[in-house]
């Protein structure tokens, strides 16, 4: 069994899996880091391995201080991963992404892909069907551009995330509302159809903390699944175990 973890800028995700199960999956914030990885452990007792994918700012001894009792793994652009990465930078792309873009190229393989992932920021990776990951690109996700707006701003109030009651906006609370949500809606379907226009064929994968917001308002059709990350992570351990 193993404990794959995906520690994101705003939250962490865990995930226990066995093969290609998934027993259980756990949402905490950091400070809950370590009573959240010993009931895990004490709960599912079978745990071999912890992978960890991390772009988020814990210390990686609060994963190694597990190291006598577990294997602890640092995924890094330095293991084994089933697509050419193409990426200019390749030592300074996102863990996250190129897991993502481990799990769309073994999931849905010899086709163009592309994932969607709504975190803190919105990332788009795009691998060909030759499995060349080229990049995409990252932008200010939902709820960093309602703090944007109220940090940069002296009059603008921080909202919580709120369907727009209507495009034009009659108030200053529904204009943040038509501007954050309709705009980042918008900007996400320009973003496919500008990618339709490249390529006729691909798959788009939908995931993160925003997905199911966002997924019934696309007017794109996009497969939708939230524990992407999760399953990718599983994927490219179970990846690397074969090819290292
Ligand atoms: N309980 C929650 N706490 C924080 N963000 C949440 C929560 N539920 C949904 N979200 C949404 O999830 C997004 C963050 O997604 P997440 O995948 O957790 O980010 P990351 O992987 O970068 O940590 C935010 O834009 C926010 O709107
Ligand atoms: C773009 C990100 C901040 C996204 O983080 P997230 O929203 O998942 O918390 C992360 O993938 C990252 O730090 N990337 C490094 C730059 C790059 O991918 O080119
Ligand atoms: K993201």
């Amino acid at each position: 069994m193993i404990l794959v973890v995906d520690v994101g800028n705003t939250r962490i995700k865990a995930a226990v899996f066995e093969d290609a199960t998934l027993f259980e999956i756990f949402v905490f914030s950091k400070i809950e880091l370590q009573k959240n990885i010993k009931n895990i452990l004490k709960n599912f007792e079978k745990i071999t391995d912890l992978v960890v994918s991390s772009v988020g700012d814990v210390e990686k001894q609060s994963f190694l201080d597990y190291n006598n009792v577990l294997n602890v793994h640092f995924l890094s652009h330095e293991d084994s991963f089933p697509f050419y990465n193409r990426y200019s930078t390749p030592k300074t792309l996102g863990i996250d992404r190129m897991v993502l873009a481990a799990g769309a190229t073994l999931v849905f393989p010899n086709q163009n892909r592309l994932v969607i992932d709504a975190g803190t920021c919105v990332t788009y990776d795009f691998v060909d069907e030759k499995n060349n990951y080229l990049g995409g690109a990252i932008a200010p996700g939902l709820r960093l551009r309602y703090e944007a707006l109220h940090n940069f701003t002296a009059k603008l109030p921080l909202l919580s995330l709120e369907s727009p009651k209507d495009l034009i906006g009659t108030s200053t609370a529904e204009s943040i509302h038509s501007g954050v949500v309709n705009g980042f809606v918008y900007e996400i379907d320009g973003f496919i159809d500008e990618y339709k226009a490249r390529y006729s064929n691909f798959i788009i994968i939908l995931t993160g903390g925003d997905t199911d917001f966002l997924a019934k308002r696309l007017k794109n059709t996009i497969f939708a699944n939230s524990n992407f990350l999760l399953e990718s992570l599983n994927q490219t351990f179970q990846y690397k175990i074969k090819n290292d």
